[in-house]
């Protein structure tokens, strides 16, 4: 029998020049549906405008930012903002089950296959040189692409309901991650990433 293979074990991703490790199911205090429901009825969403290259853009899905630090990036400044009992909850099992501290967490919600995340790194000088982000996914399975910023090398992985991807050592300093849009995707799907902010 395989000790393994029940998806409840957090398990490295072999990749070059950074840290990646995987849980395909990880311990959530209620079905994954219901976490679901109630994080997209009880956040407080925005719908924000980015500027890239000087130029403003609606951002192509729901953002909202949990936590004791505000948070910059793309020229948006997050205020911060008390944890709910639920995402406080969910920050205590990760740092179980990842062995590291979380003081924030940035969620993402994607409404369907039209929402999106660019490719980016998350590099901002208040995460650290080394930071570790724990990336929680729930509802439907989107993928994650991993684009190596001077190899030519692009990893994907199928990132589904109830999974826990961890990301750490030099991975963002070397490697841009993103979700593309979906032409197959309907349902929503909510992902939290739990950061530390110095
Ligand atoms: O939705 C995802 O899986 C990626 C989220 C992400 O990269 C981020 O919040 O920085
Ligand atoms: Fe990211």
């Amino acid at each position: 029998m395989d000790l393994f293979s029940d998806g409840a074990s957090l398990l490295p991703i072999p990749i070059e020049d950074g840290v990646l490790a995987y849980m395909a199911r990880f311990p959530l205090p209620c079905s994954s549906a219901e976490v679901l429901a109630q994080l997209i009825r009880d956040t407080h969403w925005r719908a924000d405008t980015i500027v890239v290259y000087g130029k403003r853009y609606l951002q192509p899905r729901l953002t909202a930012w949990y936590g004791e630090a505000a948070y910059t990036y793309s020229g948006l400044t997050l205020q911060p903002a008390p944890m709910s009992p639920l995402l406080a909850q969910l920050r205590t099992t990760v740092e179980d089950v990842t062995g590291h501290r979380y003081n924030s967490v940035l969620l993402n919600y994607y409404r369907d296959g039209k929402d999106s995340m660019g490719m980016h790194s998350d590099d901002e000088p208040e995460l650290g040189l080394r930071p570790v982000i724990a990336s929680l996914s729930l509802g439907a399975a989107r993928t994650f692409i991993l684009r190596h910023k001077t190899i030519k090398r692009t990893v994907k992985l199928d990132l589904t309901d109830g999974g826990l991807l961890l990301m750490a050592g030099d991975l963002q300093k070397n490697w841009l991650h993103g979700i593309n849009k979906s032409v197959r995707v309907t349902g929503p799907r909510i992902n939290l990433t739990f950061r530390y902010v110095g």
